[in-house]
C-alpha cells in the first residue's frame, strides 16, 4: 500500500477573508473549525501515516492550546509556517517521516472533500508519481487593467487547480531544491519546472477554497448538500462501511 503524509497549510493571513474576526482556517463552520473539517478527510485513512498542520508563528501558541484535544486525538503534528505558502509547505515537508513515500498538500481552507475524490487523486499519484484535483475553467476569462478589459483569454485546455496535490516525496523534495527565485502559488508549479509528469484528476467545483466571507457562507450551505450534490457515491470520512448512493 502506498503511504502518504498530508500537509495542511494554514499559516496565511486570510487578508481576503474578513469574517467572524478569525482567520479562515479557524473559523467555525457549522460547529467545527474549517481546518478540522479539512484534516478529518485524512486522519482516519489507513494509507495516511502522518498529518501536519502548518500554522503561523503568531497563531501557534493559541492554536496548540485551543485544539490540544483534537490534535492529540487525531495525532496531528504542528509546524511553524513561513512568510509564503511555499515556505510553509517546505517547513511541513521537512518533518515528514522518513518511511513515507508520497506527500499530499491540501489547503486547510478546502473543507469540502469526499473520500472518493481523495481516493482518486491518491491512486493517480501512486500510479504516475504526481496528481492533483482540478476542474475545467467554465467561465470566460478576461485580462483587466485599470478596470478595463484588455483581452479575452481562451479557456481552451485551461483547468483550475485545486488540492489535494500529491507527489512522490522525492519529486517534491527535488523540486524544492531547484526552487530558485520562483514563488509558486501551488506545489505543482514547483514540480512542473523539474519536468516530471503531473496528472490532472477531474474533481468538482464543490471542492472550492474558502478565501472570502461569501465563500464561507457558500461552504456552510454546501456542507449538508455535498454527498447529494457531488453526484458521487459519497462516503462520510468516518462511515466507510456506510456508503450512500446519490
Ligand atoms: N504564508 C502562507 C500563506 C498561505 N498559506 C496557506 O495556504 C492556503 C491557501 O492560501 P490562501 O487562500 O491565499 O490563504 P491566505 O494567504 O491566508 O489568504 P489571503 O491571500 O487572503 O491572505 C491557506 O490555507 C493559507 O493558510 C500558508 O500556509 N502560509
Ligand atoms: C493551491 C491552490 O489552492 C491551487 O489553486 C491555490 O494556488 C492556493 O492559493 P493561495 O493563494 O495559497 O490560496
Amino acid at each position: 500500500m502506498a503511504t502518504f503524509a498530508v500537509i495542511l497549510p494554514a499559516a496565511g493571513q486570510s487578508s481576503r477573508f474578513q469574517h467572524q474576526q478569525r482567520k479562515k482556517p479557524f473559523a467555525d463552520l457549522k460547529g467545527r473549525a474549517v481546518w478540522l473539517r479539512s484534516a478529518e478527510h485524512f486522519t482516519n485513512r489507513d494509507d495516511v501515516l502522518q498529518t501536519i498542520v502548518v500554522v503561523s508563528p503568531d497563531d501557534e501558541e493559541w492554536f496548540k492550546e485551543k485544539y490540544a484535544a483534537n490534535l492529540a486525538f487525531m495525532n496531528v503534528d504542528i509546524v511553524t509556517g513561513g512568510d509564503s505558502r511555499a515556505a510553509s509547505v517546505k517547513n511541513g515537508l521537512a518533518i515528514v517521516k522518513p518511511e513515507i513515500e508520497y506527500v499530499a498538500v491540501h489547503d486547510a481552507a478546502r473543507p469540502l472533500l469526499t473520500k472518493q475524490w481523495v481516493d482518486q487523486v491518491f491512486a493517480k499519484a501512486a500510479e504516475t508519481g504526481a496528481a492533483l484535483l482540478g476542474v475545467p475553467v467554465a467561465s470566460t476569462l478576461k485580462k483587466v487593467a485599470d478596470g478595463q478589459i484588455t483581452a479575452t483569454v481562451s479557456r481552451e485546455s485551461l483547468w483550475e487547480a485545486q488540492t489535494p496535490q500529491v507527489f512522490r516525496r522525492d519529486w517534491l523534495e527535488a523540486a524544492y531544491a531547484k526552487q530558485g527565485k520562483l514563488e509558486p502559488t501551488d506545489e505543482a508549479q514547483l514540480v512542473e519546472q523539474t519536468g516530471k509528469p503531473i496528472s490532472m484528476v477531474a474533481g468538482s467545483s464543490l471542492n472550492f477554497k474558502i478565501t472570502t466571507a461569501d465563500d464561507f457562507r457558500l461552504a456552510a450551505l454546501a456542507l449538508d448538500a455535498l454527498p447529494k450534490a457531488a453526484g458521487l457515491r459519497a462516503l462520510h470520512p468516518f462511515q466507510d462501511e456506510d456508503p450512500r448512493l446519490i
